[in-house]
């Protein structure tokens, strides 16, 4: 499970009964839940960090001999109004970065319009079904940016280039890429922290969103303990 900040590792970390143990891997350090399958990343802020950090976890895993059944990047977004309020939670069906590509003159081109890479990553549908029934979490497209959306202008391209986007993040693009350079399934679970829009910090209810990721962890490890990754 890779969040972007220690605050929100702690969150999921609040859904676990034991205490943590913390396991030093080459470029990372995990910190791991007595008693459960789950090790807890914070994997750092933006795509790029996210992307070399979880790499280095799913390496190392892999390495040990013991290599991770599922990854899922979690932590608080941004939410597009009225799809996603505060304290909501979303789960990704489409997992899409939101500005690589190319402005040209008429309008923004995703990489794979040049003929190159890849835009969006799909988690495995029956997983997505499991963690919205389980913790309520809309299901929808969740966008990964570089850079946290300050106006209604950009809110609104954004809507209008991605109409099923219920959500707007900085990491999730790049722990799929990781993900699925190792050939593991991936999730992203988000806690709407403020709306996408306007820059407004006061509005930003953070306390609220790690609240609801705790909530949403506790309810699904269970949830996820009958999905055999084999199947
Ligand atoms: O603009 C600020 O003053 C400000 C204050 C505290 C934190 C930030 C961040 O940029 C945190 C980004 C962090 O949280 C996720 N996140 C939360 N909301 C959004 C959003 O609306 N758009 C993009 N990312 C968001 C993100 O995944 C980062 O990990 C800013």
């Amino acid at each position: 499970m890779a969040t972007a900040v220690p605050a929100e590792r702690d969150a999921v970390a609040g859904a676990f009964p034991g205490p943590l143990r913390q396991l030093p891997r080459p470029g990372v350090t995990l910190h791991r839940p007595d008693g459960s399958g789950w090790d807890l990343l914070a994997a750092g802020v933006g795509p790029a960090l996210a992307a070399a950090s979880t790499a280095a976890a799913l390496t190392a895993a892999a390495l040990d001999g013991h290599p991770y059944d599922l990854v899922v990047s979690a932590g608080i977004a941004g939410g597009f109004a009225p799809h996603a309020p505060l304290g909501s939670l979303v789960v990704a069906d489409e997992i899409t970065a939101a500005d690589l590509g190319a402005e040209t003159a008429d309008g923004f081109l995703p990489v794979t319009e040049l003929g190159f890479g890849t835009v969006t990553h799909r988690p495995p549908a029956a997983l997505v079904r499991t963690v919205a029934e389980a913790t309520g979490a809309r299901p929808g497209t969740v966008l990964t940016g570089s850079t946290v959306t300050g106006t209604a202008a950009r809110a609104d391209a954004l809507r209008t280039r991605h109409p099923r986007a219920l959500a707007e993040a900085m990491e999730g693009f790049g722990v799929a890429e990781a993900a699925a350079a190792h050939g593991v399934p991936v999730l992203e679970l988000r806690a709407v922290s403020n709306p996408v829009g306007p820059r407004d910090r006061a509005a930003w209810r953070i306390g609220d969103a790690l609240a609801a990721l705790t909530d949403a962890f506790g309810k699904l490890t269970p949830a996820l303990e009958s999905w055999n990754p084999h199947e």
